[in-house]
């Protein structure tokens, strides 16, 4: 038994991914400040009864500038060039208060379903200007009694073929960008695109966050060029890449070498299944490919891995509720995960993201924020098998939602 009182709050009997028994955990001044099978202490409790306790998911790609767009355009595309023009079309007469209510509405419902960390793609460019940025900027402060929104700034149409862009990429960058994105597959001059985003990132000391291919054709990529630049640069551990579709068309011996290349330059992949298996595969008649990289293999080999959003309700993804449990449960059927490997399809929403964005203060640990969230299930594994109720989170220990169980109304005796 532990003397102290000192606690503002705690949670009596939660089970964590890394304790055997159930645990309390107690909260002083929004951090977690220990984790004992049994504290003595006065404090308000809360009876998490045996069931699991998260410390929030993490979403490291998620575009919130332009989600919730369906209604305002045909969604009779179906690449993810059709899905870039139709955006490019309609964000000419996006408004800030526009993106922020869009921006809102997604952000709350992620609240809702765990997110306690994510990083928002932002596109950048003379048509948006800095509309989205500054929506973002205001979404950012308004919910951090909720969420950490960290900004990822990228052209996303392209960056040495539209002039204005790298003149307002500086700015937004000056002004509260997190971290500096890129597509070079939108540029008509893909290397010289990474060696300026590679710079700017080095000037302004942000990580980077890159749109990488969008195809299955793996005889060409842009893929050694984002290494050799990580390592030139000494940014091993700051470079991730989001898709990288042409992983998945690799046989195994050609896979394995990526994936040494890759963990060797210390590049993260991020794999956004709605968005990827939504978009690829289209020219098929019957088997038609997944385009789905498989990121928990990835991570067997050394590389960092993520598994994300992306797109919510728009021409890229006309689904989305913004869940990443729901997001790991798709990701592990579709990739085929093994009940034993659930727990490592867990990882890709939690830990491992944390990592990717070098989050230095995620995890339920004495001295971390008290971000937790309660699962209506019993271990890691069976979050991602059963999809549970979440039924409360916290964000510096003061509760931020909660979901009441539902009630069934059975007919009487
Ligand atoms: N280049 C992109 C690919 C997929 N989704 C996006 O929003 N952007």
């Amino acid at each position: 038994m532990n003397a102290k009182t000192a606690f503002d709050l705690i949670f009596r009997n939660a089970r964590t991914r890394t304790a055997a028994n159930p645990v309390d955990i107690g909260v002083t001044g929004g951090r977690i400040a220990a984790i004992e099978p049994r504290l003595a202490c006065e404090a308000a409790e809360i009876d998490v009864g045996g069931r699991l306790a998260l410390p929030g998911f993490v979403d490291t790609h998620i575009h919130l500038d332009k989600a919730c767009l369906l209604g305002r355009c045909g969604h009779d595309h179906g690449s993810v060039a059709e899905a870039i023009a139709a955006v490019a079309a309609m964000k000419r007469d996006f408004t800030v208060e526009d993106i922020y209510a869009r921006g809102a509405r997604v952000i709350e419902r992620a609240i809702v379903h765990g997110t306690t960390r994510m990083r928002t793609h932002v596109e950048i460019d003379p048509r948006i200007g800095l509309r989205g940025f500054e929506a973002v900027k205001a979404l950012k402060r308004a919910y951090t009694w909720a969420l950490d929104l960290s900004i990822c700034v990228f052209p996303q149409e392209g960056l040495t073929n539209d002039p204005g862009a790298e003149e307002l990429l500086i700015a937004a960058l000056r002004d509260g960008g997190d971290a500096i994105g890129g597509c070079p597959y939108m540029d008509t001059d893909p290397n010289a695109h990474l060696e300026k985003i590679f710079g700017l990132a080095q000037e302004f000391d942000v990580d980077i966050d890159l749109h990488l291919d969008f195809d299955l054709d793996p005889s060409w990529w842009h893929l050694e060029e984002v290494c050799r630049q990580t390592e030139r640069r000494n940014y091993q551990g700051r470079v991730a890449i989001g898709h990288a579709t042409k992983l998945s068309a690799l046989p195994p011996d050609r896979l394995k070498a990526a994936a040494a290349r890759l963990a060797g330059s210390g590049v993260a992949v991020t794999v956004l299944p709605a968005t990827d298996l939504y978009l690829m595969g289209r020219d098929a008649t019957h088997n038609a490919p997944r385009g789905l990289t498989v990121a928990h293999k990835l991570v067997e080999s050394g590389v960092l891995c993520s598994v994300a959003t992306n797109n919510v309700l728009n021409p890229f993804t006309p689904f989305g509720d913004a869940s990443l449990l729901r997001m790991a449960n798709f990701y592990a059927n579709v990739a085929h995960a093994g009940v034993s490997e659930f727990d490592a399809c867990l990882d890709l929403v939690t830990e491992l993201p944390a990592r990717l964005m070098n989050l230095r203060d995620y995890g339920i640990a004495p001295g971390n924020p008290a971000d937790l969230i309660i699962l209506d299930t019993d271990s890691g594994a069976n979050a991602i098998a059963e999809l549970p109720d979440m039924l409360m989170g916290f964000k510096n220990g003061r509760q931020v939602f909660e979901r009441r169980k539902p009630t069934l109304f059975r007919p009487q005796a």
